[in-house]
């Protein structure tokens, strides 16, 4: 018989001690995606712990790196505008973590496209994710598009990706054409990336 895995109950009181426990948890060989994603729901978002890190740009979704988690993972904060949204993408095999900081986002899952991606893509679910909650997505479950579909409110999420990567694919929603895209940071540890202004193949 399999022993049940046994996890610890996390509570991160802070952003840095959340950071800590992650470089605990990621060290270990074996990670467990349920206690990572426990831990990043128990951390209540403080916005003046994270403000340092929360650029946003008039035109579209940003990404702002936090942590490089010891080589084993990336955690990053996204600034969405009001009406910001992201293209239907993959994640490079990797797991990804995604908790709200400050209002709410919209996640789409998609099915992955047949081989030739020929067609309109098919729509698996839609989630509305709150202040506070974490959401979890690899490639095994599919693709996503995540949106900020307020007019009024900006939103911020914090992402977890393991192990980190650079570059995912995104997918036409009408034809299923997938378009490989390489991805940025418009910040790095609190300070803007330099020349990252513009740049043309952006996942939105
Ligand atoms: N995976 C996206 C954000 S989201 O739409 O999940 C990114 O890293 O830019
Ligand atoms: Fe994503």
């Amino acid at each position: 018989m399999e022993q049940p895995v046994q996890t610890e109950v996390w509570k991160a009181q802070t952003l840095q001690e959340l950071i800590q426990i992650l470089h605990h948890l990621f060290s270990s060989d074996k990670v467990s995606i349920e206690e990572v994603q426990a831990l990043m729901e128990s951390y209540e978002s403080n916005p003046v712990e994270w403000m340092k890190y929360a650029q946003f740009d008039q035109y579209r979704y940003t990404r702002n790196l936090v942590d490089k988690g010891n080589g084993k993972f990336n955690l990053m904060i996204l600034c969405w505008g009001e009406g910001h949204g992201s293209s239907i993408h993959d994640h490079t095999d990797s797991h990804c973590f995604m908790k709200i900081l400050q209002g709410n986002l919209k996640e789409t899952l998609f099915e992955w496209p047949g081989k030739k991606g020929t067609g309109a893509m098919t729509k698996k679910s839609e989630q509305v994710w709150g202040e506070n909650q974490c959401a979890y997505i690899n490639d095994s479950i599919g693709l996503h598009r995540v949106e900020n579909t307020s007019h009024t409110e900006s939103a911020v999420s914090l992402h977890l990706y393991s192990p980190s990567f650079d570059s995912c694919n995104t997918f036409d929603q009408r034809t299923g054409h997938k378009h490989k895209v390489k991805m940025t940071f418009y910040s790095q540890f609190g300070e803007r990336t330099p020349g990252a202004t513009a740049v043309s193949q952006e996942n939105n």
